[in-house]
């Protein structure tokens, strides 16, 4: 029995690390690799793994929705490198820890060029394995609560299948991390790999990009620029919002704990898109308008996480309200937008 509690245990030990890891140079410090580091949660992921002095940290990215100025504050620091690199192509290089985000994350931008979001989350991910297989090191995977689809099963619990459709205009992206899902753990099985997978719940905060797509970043911006919230029909389905810096934590706990995952990493409280309309023009902007737009296919109608198993297995859970977290977003894109607070 494997530390997830279900049948997926596997007989093989880890592979070795690399022999460098027991030199005296290397002893004291651990060597991260965090793939999407330019993007949005991996640049926080970053920042707080930069606090820690025994960590060196390397970020790959191909800049598709990540950009340099997230991390501009740790480019030149001597525990810091920034590689340009796509990881559909093989990485070689010595780390002790993997946390692979490397992933278009918001639905237009995934949905833009569907074969080459198949081909990251499958050959990116496969590559990624391998290095960990080289390396003997350990890896983590930012799964998603698409890989739940359009559930029938409220909330979702983490031995819940899914309803996906497979060859819908989502797929890429949830079929996609759902095969990665599967290599995580045949490479756990077959390889003795370590492995941790987080099914992360929407998450929010500053430095999304403003263009992004997502309903949070849309809000703020439209309610900042005072244009109609786009609210996509019919304004009922349901989502749980998650502020970056707890998602961040669950990520880290994931990684340093001894559980495979899959584990859910979301906050429960759970909205509307019309309720959440109101609340940011309640805080943000009460002049402006909510207008009800065209929806796209497969849009999940409710989704909200059971996070017990987080609870009991990492003892996390989310600290921020979506109230307190949507000002600490709106200050972020006020200064982005060149939108000064009227006192
Ligand atoms: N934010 C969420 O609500 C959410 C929810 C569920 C899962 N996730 C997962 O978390 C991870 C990060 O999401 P995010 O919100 O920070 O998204 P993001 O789009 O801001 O970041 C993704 C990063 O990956 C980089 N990237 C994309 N394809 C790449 C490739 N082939 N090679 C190298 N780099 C590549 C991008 O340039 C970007 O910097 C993704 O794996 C995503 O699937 C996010
Ligand atoms: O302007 C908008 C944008 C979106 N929406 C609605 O808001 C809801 C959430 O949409 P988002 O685009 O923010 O994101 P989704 O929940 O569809 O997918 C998200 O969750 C899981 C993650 O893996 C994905 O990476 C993430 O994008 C949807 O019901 C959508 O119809 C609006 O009402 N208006």
């Amino acid at each position: 029995m494997s530390a997830n509690g279900t049948d997926n245990s596997t007989s093989k030990k880890p592979p070795s690390p690399s022999p460098l890891r027991f030199s005296k140079f290397f002893q004291s410090n651990m060597r991260i690799l965090v793939t999407g580091g330019a993007g949005f949660i991996g640049s926080h992921l970053v920042d707080k793994l930069m606090e820690n002095e025994k960590n060196e940290v390397i970020v790959v990215d191909n800049y598709f929705t990540g950009t340099k100025d997230n991390l501009k504050k740790w480019i030149g620091h001597p525990r810091f490198e920034l590689i340009r690199h796509d990881v559909t192509e093989p990485l070689l290089i010595e780390v002790d820890q993997i946390y692979h985000l490397a992933c278009p994350a918001s639905p237009i931008f995934y949905k833009y060029n569907p074969v080459k979001t198949i081909k990251t989350n499958v050959i990116g991910t496969l590559n990624m394995l391998g290095l960990a297989k080289r390396v003997g090191a350990r890896i983590l995977l930012t799964s998603t609560s698409e890989v739940y689809g359009d559930p029938l099963e409220h909330p979702q619990t983490e031995s819940y299948w899914g309803n996906v459709n497979p060859i819908g205009v989502r797929s890429c992206y949830d079929e996609g991390k759902r095969v990665a899902e599967t290599l995580m753990f045949d490479y756990h099985r077959q390889h003795g790999i370590e492995i941790r997978i987080a099914r992360i719940f929407n998450t929010y905060g500053p430095r999304m990009n403003i263009d992004d797509g997502r309903v949070v970043s849309n809000f703020i911006a439209q309610a900042l620029r005072n244009e109609p919230l786009t609210v996509q029909l019919p304004g009922t389905q349901t989502r749980s919002f998650c502020y970056v810096s707890d998602m961040v934590d669950g990520l880290i706990r994931l990684m340093e704990g001894e559980n495979t995952g899959p584990i859910n990493i979301g906050n429960p409280g759970e909205f509307t898109m019309l309720e959440l309309a109101e609340s940011v023009k309640e805080l943000i902007n009460p002049e402006v308008k909510i207008s009800l737009v065209e929806n796209t296919p497969d849009d999940p109608r409710q989704r909200k996480p059971d996070i017990t198993k987080a609870k009991e297995v990492l003892g996390w859970e989310p600290k921020v309200k979506l109230r307190d977290g949507l000002p600490l977003m709106e200050e972020d894109f006020r200064q982005r937008l060149g939108v000064p607070k009227k006192n």
